[in-house]
């Protein structure tokens, strides 16, 4: 098993330098996988209303025996943005997880047409107060939504969950959560295994270090500060993306794989993409 390093968030909580993501872990292959990624080491799981999955996440933390010691992510979907659709989200969402407390919520996207993204906030927050819910977070923010977000709460979000990896860096985004305390999570760690773990860069750095490829990725993206939310049903693969801090990248391996960019890869550009 992995030992996975800790970050502290703004509001204190203990957080992993790498977690692992659910989407598409589903009935008892899920379960099963979410399982061995908790055996292999993994603390911080990612899940959301949308990925239909909750009970899964659920059934395999009740099942590992260690529920203290995991940090259990969903999301408010957009279709339930405002405050009393986000508190009966989270009661629902609690129920299927069947656990008493979500550890991370975070608002999946902001839908910016429908704005009622401050408002779904501030009831995340007072689900906080009742201990329903350890931190708040966000995902798919830009930096002007923090910002409106913070001056119209008053309370600094603990995450931004966004699509991050050596094809889309978010460097100007990183400086600003940088500046203003929120921890980044990469979505996408491994650009869904696009062609990106063929890229020339990788395959040098990798071989460099005697890793491979994909743990050169992955560690990239926590030496730039970011918290990778890997996806993987094989347990083999969930080992290789976790064991990935015996090794230290130089700083200029870290710009030589930033110098991958050309944008985001699926069209989810937060001012436009709106997520039921
Ligand atoms: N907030 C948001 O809007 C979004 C959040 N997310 C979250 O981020 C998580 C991760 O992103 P995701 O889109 O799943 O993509 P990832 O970048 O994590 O890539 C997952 C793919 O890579 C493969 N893979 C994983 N490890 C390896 C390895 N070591 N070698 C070769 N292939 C590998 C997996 O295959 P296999 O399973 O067969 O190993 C799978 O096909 C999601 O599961 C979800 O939790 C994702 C998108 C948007
Ligand atoms: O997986 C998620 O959390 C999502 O939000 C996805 O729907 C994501 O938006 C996507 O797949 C974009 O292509």
């Amino acid at each position: 098993m992995v030992t996975i390093p800790t970050v502290t968030l703004n509001d204190g909580t203990t957080f992993p330098q790498l977690g692992f993501g659910t989407y598409k872990l589903t009935g008892d292959d899920g379960i099963a996988a979410i399982g061995s990624a908790i055996e292999n080491g993994y603390r911080l799981l990612d899940s959301a209303v949308n990925y239909g999955n909750e009970q899964e996440v659920g059934e395999a933390v009740r099942r590992s025996g260690i529920r203290d010691e995991l940090i259990v992510t969903t999301k408010v979907p957009g279709r339930e943005h405002g405050y009393e659709e986000t508190i009966h989200s989270a009661h629902a969402s609690l129920d299927r997880l069947g656990l008493d407390r979500i550890d991370l919520y975070l608002i999946h996207w902001p839908n910016p047409s429908v704005d009622r993204y401050v408002e779904t906030f501030r009831a995340m927050i007072d689900l906080r107060e009742k201990g329903l819910v350890g931190s708040v977070g966000v995902s798919n923010f830009t930096e002007a939504m923090l910002t409106r977000l913070i001056d119209e709460t008053g309370v600094t979000p603990a995450v931004n969950q966004v699509e991050m990896h050596p094809y889309f860096p978010q460097q100007a985004l990183r400086a600003f959560h940088a500046s203003h305390g929120i921890r980044t999570e990469s979505w996408s760690p491994l650009a869904r295994r696009s062609e990106l773990l063929s890229e020339q860069v990788i395959a040098d750095v990798a071989s460099a270090h005697g890793v491979t490829p994909t743990q050169a990725v992955l560690r990239w993206h926590t030496q730039l500060g970011s918290t990778p939310i890997p996806k993987s049903a094989t347990p083999e693969r969930q080992v290789e993306n976790a064991d990935i801090f015996g090794f230290t990248l130089t700083d200029d391996e870290v710009r030589a794989i930033s110098g991958l960019e050309r944008g985001r890869l699926w069209g989810g550009d937060p001012d436009t993409h709106e997520e039921m």
